[in-house]
């Protein structure tokens, strides 16, 4: 038999949809817990929950007055009205003793405030300020009867009565799994019977920036260094999309050093477990060292290298030997990537994307130029984490806005610019930040100013190499 063809290297060309649906692949939701409601706020619901309860419970007033037998009331007026016998006091809460239940019978009323059970007999509660009462007063009721209607009321128009199960039926779907639980979806749990909802736990994510010139926030950066802004930025973001986060600086631009904080990451403590030693992260995020460069370690440690020197652009030429490369197979990684891909995306910026499993642990490896460490967490990490949290479809809402500039845009790469909108015109959105330089925003993978002043993001197609004002626009909003 002949030996097999050596296998040519392929270069891993891939668009933002496709990398999208391979992040997705690397990750699954997370384990599901059974969460207080206090504690279940901002969760994914893992199952449908059905209402234990009836709501309302019983039929119950919604007026603080008298109930009553609508027969009573018909052909009384304000000017010819009928005098009715008190039989019973019905507070809300049905704190109406062992006797039996009160009954509303022909010539009679009962007391009843709002939320209080309709006694039998009775079909509509006249309000009190519709009576010859007028007001009620703390205490007993006063007096044996009760003259009704008065006031501007003839007969009265509603019944001021609340049906049983009106709202929900006992076993109606209240709240359908997938949902991402609010202050309001707990308050119907709370109404439908549950004290616990079963959710996905909160994602663990593991954040490492790399890059040996890089000094902690707050220090005073030496000659060619400057603050790790990344770690920062994914950590707080990642919090944000849901998840519980540890975050690591500055990790040296070794293979070893990379390896040893991975494995450092992975016998984490984290902030929701108790001391469990069996916790690792759910993801693991880095930044930087994924192109081309000398030193750039997440890429090296992913099996990689541009398979032609003089490949025009490295990172469009990339092939990942998986597992390792067989020159690496005895270093500080041996055997602990796997899955591990470095690929050439059709974007701008955020072209360069890792992805891999680190001792089985999905791994994103982002580029390290800030703007492409937002937008690569806005494309691929945020859509993993809302995953890892049960949300079914992770998707992001694009709308449509006006362009009020022009700008460039490469071809074969589809842009995202950050925008804002323009104030003047909601419709309408211009590049952010500072692009002074007659490089246009495409050009501004490093340019800060354009975070804090980003309301959205523009996402051009790759057909189209110049935006012009007033073009349509598919932008997603931030948050
Ligand atoms: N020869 C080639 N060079 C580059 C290519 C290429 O295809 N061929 N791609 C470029 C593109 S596109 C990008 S994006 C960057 C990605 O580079 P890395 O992921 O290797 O990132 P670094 O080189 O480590 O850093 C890039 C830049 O960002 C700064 N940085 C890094 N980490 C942080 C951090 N935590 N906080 C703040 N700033 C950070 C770093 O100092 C660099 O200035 O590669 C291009 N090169
Ligand atoms: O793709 Mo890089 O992210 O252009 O700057």
């Amino acid at each position: 038999m002949a030996d097999p063809a050596p296998r040519a290297p392929s270069t891993r060309r891939r668009t933002m949809a496709e990398h999208l649906e391979d992040v997705l692949a690397l990750v699954a939701p997370a384990p599901v817990a059974d969460l207080g409601l206090d504690d279940a706020v901002g969760g994914v619901l893992a199952a449908d929950v059905a209402s234990l309860l009836d709501s309302p419970a019983f039929d119950a007033s919604a007026m603080d007055g008298y109930a009553v037998r609508s027969a009573d009331l018909s052909g009384a007026t304000p000017g010819a009205p009928v005098t009715l016998r008190l039989v019973a006091d019905v507070p809300a809460g049905g704190n109406l003793g062992d006797g039996p239940s009160p009954r509303v019978g022909p010539g009679e009323a009962a007391r009843i405030m709002t939320g209080a059970p309709v006694p039998a007999g009775a079909d509509v509660v006249v309000p009190v300020e519709e009576t010859s009462t007028g007001r009620f007063v703390a205490g007993g009721p006063r007096g044996a009867t009760v003259t009704l209607p008065v006031g501007r009321s003839t007969t009265p128009r509603r019944a001021h009565v609340r049906r049983r199960a009106e709202d929900v039926r006992r076993g109606d779907v209240v709240l359908a799994a997938g949902s991402t639980l609010t202050a309001r979806h707990v308050s119907v749990a709370a109404s439908a019977g549950y004290a616990t909802l079963p959710v996905h736990r909160r994602p663990r994510v593991a954040v490492l920036s790399t890059g040996s010139e890089l000094v902690p926030a707050g220090e005073v950066p030496g000659p060619g260094c400057l603050p790790d802004s990344n770690s920062v930025l994914l950590a707080a973001a990642a919090r944000e999309a849901g998840a519980v986060v540890v975050r690591r600086g500055g990790v040296g631009d070794t293979v070893a050093e990379l390896a040893a904080a991975l494995d450092d990451v992975l016998g984490a403590a984290w902030p929701d477990d108790a001391g469990s030693a069996a916790a690792r992260p759910d993801l693991v995020v880095t930044t930087g060292g994924v192109s081309a460069g000398a030193f750039d370690v997440a890429r090296e440690l992913l099996g990689s290298a541009p398979d032609a020197p003089d490949a025009p652009d490295a990172s469009d030429a990339l092939d990942v030997p998986d597992p390792l490369a067989p020159g690496r197979s005895t270093g500080p990684a041996a055997g602990a990537v796997t899955d591990a891909r470095v690929v050439a995306v059709g974007m701008q910026p955020g072209k360069p994307q890792g992805l891999a499993r680190w001792r089985g642990v999905p791994w994103l490896a982002l580029p390290g130029n800030p703007v492409s460490a937002f937008v690569s967490f806005e494309l691929f990490v945020r859509p993993a984490i809302d995953r890892l949290r049960g949300v079914r479809e992770p998707r992001r809402t694009l709308v449509t806005r006006a362009a009020g500039e022009g700008w460039a845009s490469p071809v074969g790469r589809e842009q995202l610019v950050l925008v804002r909108h323009t104030g003047l015109d909601d419709a309408r959105v211009v590049p952010a930040g500072r692009h002074g330089d007659g490089g246009g925003p495409g050009s501004g993978s490093h340019r800060l100013s354009a975070l804090v002043h980003a309301d959205a993001v523009a996402v051009v197609p790759a057909d189209v190499t110049a935006v012009v004002p007033g073009d349509s626009l598919q932008v997603f909003l931030l948050d």
